[in-house]
């Protein structure tokens, strides 16, 4: 069983809380300048990457109560209940087992009394067999050709995995074109099947539930347009094949149950891209660097699961997440690659985190009296710089970032890489450090500015610095260490829900508003004028019936 502990109770809370006072008003610069070993005692190097935690405001005594944080709320117990398949998904009665996906070390996972390694790895190989044949050229199409594109259909965990896996891996991609197609907004299908040729084109019906509304209409519209195409029925099974726990559903489609690539209803939809849905990958990158992506992925688990917390790289992101959200009042957490390829690692963190943590209910059913989950954005360097960083430094919101970069491109054009690095450096010491009054000043007077102008402008050329951030630095963002860097923020995420008394792996909140669209839906395929609902609804829509023709 999950412990069951309200965090705000524990002596170590209480301790953080009294010396909050004495550090918050301190300057990171002069933490720096007080310890010359701060770099190295507030860093961790993880194979090919290293995570340097020093730019944050915590001293050793608050990196010992955050732990002991973790000691108090039993957090190993939680670790393993999670790893020995324990049903920690209690609303939904299911284990957690995304980590069993990519259990390269073959040990037992037993659910239900079973060990279920042989049927992950009976999916590897097929996933394998799959992708090779396709990407060969082995696999044709109904007309005899290779196939040359490849159209996912899902959304959300069917979605933005394969998405942001395939983005930030393109380097190493295969000779097959991906498509994504996920909003049920018919701009998303069309502008997709505009470019692809029947006769060539893959589709993979991503769902876990194989339910989805905008998945299933996707999935019947390019159905339909591939038999409008001059495709037969029988022709269906050389082009579709589906991702899915629902084998019913998916042979009442008419997809042929032999291309079918099932999962199980202990792997969260947000955390399923090591999965089935993580075919796109294998037919994107080639199935040898998916399987590297598990290994990372595994040996980030390997560490969490047997690391002491205070070097242990996902307890200690979750613990720093948590003492700005609970302590500084910070209510959202950036994530800044500083990689064009991640350009939708944050994106993916939206529903990692935001879906799994955005709960005010606690394991008890009590709302809760404190924060929970953060709002996640993010945008890559250096283009966040161009948008959203005049807030970071100089508004009022604290704004703790992660920046991400690798010290080797996979494209080495002039000297590109050495300037977005400069800026990857420059960012976070800036943050740190900011600039005093006296600092513009004399900026100002060095550029022939009168007193007078130097007395109106040097306020506004004032950083108070001492913003937090992590900085993330990877040799070379490859399948392995993205694995890991992945895997690293799962087990974060989950550390916070231990520490904050939630269920971390339902999903209730995304449910409301089917059912509202579900009542809503008849209401707009008929000219009556609306009347059951508030005045704004009903407005919106007899507005939009007057317009829509
Ligand atoms: O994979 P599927 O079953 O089609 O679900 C898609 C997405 O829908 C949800 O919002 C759940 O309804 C996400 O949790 C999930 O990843």
């Amino acid at each position: 069983m999950l412990p069951n502990i309200d965090f705000t109770t524990t002596q170590a809370y209480q301790y953080l809380t009294d010396y909050f006072s004495e550090i918050e008003p301190q300057q990171l610069k002069d933490l720096f300048i007080s310890d010359s070993q701060r770099f190295s005692k507030f860093s961790i190097q993880f194979e090919d990457f290293l995570f340097d935690y020093s730019k944050n405001r915590v001293d050793d005594k608050v990196i010992a109560l955050l732990v002991q944080l973790a000691k108090e709320c039993r957090l190993n117990d939680a670790i393993e209940a999670m790893f020995n398949g324990e049903a920690i998904n209690v609303t939904e009665n299911r284990p957690v087992l995304h980590t069993t996906l990519r259990n390269q070390s073959n040990e037992p996972v037993y659910v239900e009394g079973k060990d279920v390694m042989p049927e992950v790895n009976a999916v590897l190989q097929q996933m394998k067999t799959f992708s090779e044949a396709v990407i060969s050229g082995e696999w044709k199409g109904y007309t005899g050709k290779p196939i040359t594109d490849v159209v996912n259909i899902g959304i959300g965990g069917s979605d933005l995995g394969p998405v942001m896996v395939t983005e930030a891996l393109k380097a190493y991609k295969t000779r097959l074109n991906l498509h994504f197609v996920s909003n049920v907004d018919g701009t998303h299908i069309a502008e997709t099947l505009r470019w692809v040729n029947a006769e060539t084109t893959l589709f993979l019906i991503a769902s876990k539930t194989f339910t989805t509304q905008e998945t299933m209409a996707n999935a019947h519209s390019a159905r339909q347009w591939f038999l409008d195409s001059g495709a037969q029925e029988a022709d269906i099974a050389k082009h579709f094949a589906a991702l899915s726990t629902n084998s019913a559903a998916v042979a009442k489609f008419g997809i042929d149950t032999q291309n079918m690539f099932v999962f199980w209803d202990w792997v969260g939809g947000r955390y399923s891209l090591w999965s089935a849905i993580g075919l796109s990958i294998a037919l994107g990158i080639g199935f040898d660097n998916f399987e590297h992506l598990l290994g990372g992925a595994h040996a980030m688990d390997q560490h969490f699961r047997n690391t002491d917390f205070e070097q242990n790289l996902p307890v200690i992101a979750a613990l720093l997440g948590i003492w700005y959200n609970n302590f500084f009042g910070a209510e959202s957490q950036a994530i800044l690659p500083y990689d064009q390829y991640m350009h939708r690692f944050a994106a993916y963190f939206q529903q990692g985190d935001m879906e799994s943590n955005g709960k005010y209910v606690d394991r008890n059913g009590e709302v809760v009296d404190y924060q929970t989950g953060p709002i996640i954005w993010g945008e890559p360097g250096t283009n966040g710089q161009h948008a959203f960083y005049q807030l970071i430094h100089q508004g009022t919101k604290l704004i703790p970032c992660d920046f991400i970069a690798p010290a080797q491109t996979h494209n080495p054009v002039g000297e590109h890489h050495t300037l977005l690095l400069s800026n990857f450096f420059a960012q976070t010491e800036a943050l740190m450090n900011g600039k005093t009054y006296e600092e513009a000043a004399a900026e100002l007077k060095a550029a022939g500015k009168s007193p007078e102008e130097i007395e109106k402008l040097a306020p506004f050329k004032v950083f108070e610095g001492n913003r937090p951030t992590n900085s993330i630095l990877a040799k070379k963002i490859t399948p392995r260490v993205l694995g890991s860097l992945v895997a690293m923020y799962e087990h974060k995420i989950f550390v916070q829900g231990i520490i904050w008394n939630i269920y971390s792996f339902d999903q209730w909140g995304v449910e409301l508003g089917k059912q509202l669209a579900g009542k809503i839906l008849p209401e707009l395929r008929t000219e009556d004028k609306i009347t059951s609902h508030d005045s704004s609804t009903n407005g919106l829509i007899n507005q939009y019936k007057a317009w829509r023709s």
